[in-house]
């Protein structure tokens, strides 16, 4: 069993004390019944039951005292050890439950950007949020499972006793029963995962709702065939599927809860007429069967939480196994300090999909000074911003070599290179949290950006928090560009950052705050087509279908462009635009 696997190898100590304790509960629990039998039979032959030893306590008259207090001692063992086997394995799947999200958060830290922006959120959440809540209810069944599994072996053993014949009997029903309960589980346990997959795609749906719902809301049209195609009909599979796994099941219990009765009814009306069985033996084997109806009902009811519970692990363990790790070493050293970021033949593809070829770029030969603004321009979809995840290190390349001066980089430096480069790209995040200790000197200078952006009248900062995110795009993306600069890094790289800035601040953007950058020896390279502006690039890098076509002086990248704007002139006249 998967999840008993999990547990076991997480937490071996408190699972083995656990089952344990369990299996000797589960023992003592099985023993009540030939205890209480034992009880109501004289002690000796002819005597009768008011003649057996009695005490008074009080007025409190005990028959059987010894028995008795045997009797009372074994239920408060019973309720001790199986309310600790619980408590211990419940804590085990608490544990574990946060050992799984732990290792979730992990695998997200070492993944590739690209296979993190290839799978998308929906997935992820949905795992976590619906498959490690399912481990645990799982977990939570297997005490109750492993204690009445135990009474269960324990009840079996006393019919044995009582009766050969009567147990060859209940285990041939049992065993039948179990086969016949196999198959409807088959099914339920399909529809289950059928419903699962759904449920991803519901958080999809989900997310588009949300993320869409300016969309959503201009078009009504638009809504009604969103709510059609991404939500009802994933709800309508759900409902199909869990209707059909629930009756599938709840039939299937019921069926399994029936079980000893249908052995009561055969023992009774049919097994008696070909073995010769005493009628104080009858009745000590019906009221163990009796007693393992309960058992037997809760192994039955635990099955199909177990059932989810390791769809659930399984569905969650796929998940981070296809996610691809990051080979490099994450402990991050000092490195030299350098003056040149260098490519030579850099390739770098993004994986294929199905048939369809990944893009590639490369291969790019480019050398990048600290101290100089780069600007790289192209066309839509030529690989500006997959150059620059490369340059930002996030991509690593399939071939060629990056140097920072003569330092090849490698797996066991890039992590620490990376701590030296700051990137605002067009799906940026900016977190509502300054991320670091925040001392008197920084928020000195917080309040000196602040300033800086033209922020300080609308935005505070509080216990390290931005007093509001709820801001303009362009006023988001300066609060995007303070951190950046708190961080002080070597290497500053801005994706379409003045895009949405207005007039004035673009001119902040490239006239002060870029050239402050430059002053301050760092690498400043900007994807951008604000061609107003070039002439503040040292250089201008031109993409053109992954590779580098250019790599000019922006005079003459500006000389192209008024050739460019002369051609498109003339194709404007001709189309009469
Ligand atoms: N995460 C990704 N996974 C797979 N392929 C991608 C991914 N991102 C981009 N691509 C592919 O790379 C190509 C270049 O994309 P890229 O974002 O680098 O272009 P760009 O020059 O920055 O475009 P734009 O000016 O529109 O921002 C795209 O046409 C797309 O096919």
């Amino acid at each position: 069993m998967n999840l008993l696997k999990l547990f076991s190898e997480s937490y071996p100590n408190r699972v083995f004390i656990s089952v344990l304790l369990g299996a000797i509960s589960g023992i003592l629990y099985s023993g009540l019944i030939p205890f209480v039998l034992m009880s109501i039979e004289s002690p000796t032959p002819g005597l009768q039951l008011a003649e057996v030893p009695h005490a008074r306590y009080g007025l409190l008259e005990v028959a059987n005292y010894k028995l008795a207090a045997l009797f009372f001692l074994a239920c408060t063992f019973i309720l001790i050890m199986r309310s600790l086997s619980e408590i211990l394995l419940q804590r085990v799947a608490t544990d574990v439950a946060r050992k799984l999200r732990v290792s979730f958060y992990d695998k997200i830290s070492r993944t590739p950007l690209y296979a993190i922006e290839k799978m998308g959120s929906s997935k992820l959440v949905a795992s976590v949020n619906l498959d490690v809540p399912r481990i645990v209810n799982g977990a939570r069944a297997l005490p109750l499972l492993l204690i009445n599994l135990v009474t269960l072996v324990g009840m079996l053993g006393f019919l044995v006793y009582l009766n050969g014949e009567v147990f060859k009997m209940v285990m041939i029903a049992i065993a039948f029963g179990i086969l016949a309960y196999q198959v409807p589980m088959y099914f339920g346990n399909k529809l289950l995962t059928r419903s699962r997959e759904y449920r991803d795609a519901i958080q999809e749906g989900v997310n588009g709702l949300l993320s869409g719902a300016k969309e959503l809301k201009l078009d009504a049209q638009k809504r009604a065939y969103f709510h059609q195609d991404a939500l009802l009909s994933n709800e309508k599979n759900i409902l199909k599927n869990e209707k059909a796994a629930q009756s599938v099941l709840i039939s299937t219990i019921n069926f399994g809860d029936l079980i000893c009765f249908f052995v009561i009814g055969a023992l009774c009306f049919i097994f008696v007429n070909y073995h010769s069985i005493s009628n104080s033996e009858l009745v000590a084997v019906i009221m163990a069967l009796l007693y393992v109806t309960g058992p037997i009902a809760v192994l039955l009811n635990a099955l199909p939480q177990m059932m989810m519970a390791t769809i659930s692990y399984k569905k969650f363990n796929t998940l981070l196994n296809e996610l691809p790790e990051e080979e490099i070493d994450y402990q991050i050293s000092e490195v030299p300090s350098w003056q040149t970021l260098r490519f030579d033949n850099v390739e770098f593809a993004y994986p294929s999909d199905q048939d369809e070829a990944g893009f590639a770029v490369g291969p790019i030969d480019l050398t990048l000074k600290r101290g100089e603004i780069v600007f790289i321009v192209g066309s839509n979809g030529s690989g500006k911003s997959t150059l620059s995840k490369l340059l930002t290190l996030h991509y690593q390349a399939v071939g060629g070599h990056i140097y920072f001066d003569d330092a090849a980089l490698n797996n066991a430096n890039i992590e620490s290179y990376r701590q030296g480069i700051s990137a605002i790209y067009s799906n940026y995040y900016l977190f509502a949290k300054i991320l670091k200790d925040l001392d008197d000197a920084t928020m000195e200078l917080i309040q000196h950006y602040l300033k800086l952006l033209h922020l300080d009248h609308k935005v505070t900062i509080e216990d390290g928090y931005f007093s509001t995110v709820s801001l303009s795009d362009g006023q988001r993306k300066r609060l995007a560009l303070l951190v950046a600069f708190l961080e002080d890094k070597q290497v500053y790289l801005f994706d379409e950052w003045a895009a949405d800035q207005d007039p004035i601040f673009k001119e902040v953007f490239y006239k002060r705050i870029l050239p402050s950058l430059k002053a301050k020896q760092k690498l400043v390279i900007a994807i951008t087509h604000d061609d107003k502006y070039f002439d503040l690039a040292d250089r201008v890098i031109v993409m053109e279908g992954g590779k580098v076509v250019e790599q000019t002086s922006y005079t003459q990248y500006f000389d192209k462009l008024q050739l460019n704007q002369s051609a498109k002139n003339d194709f404007l006249a001709e189309v009469g635009a």
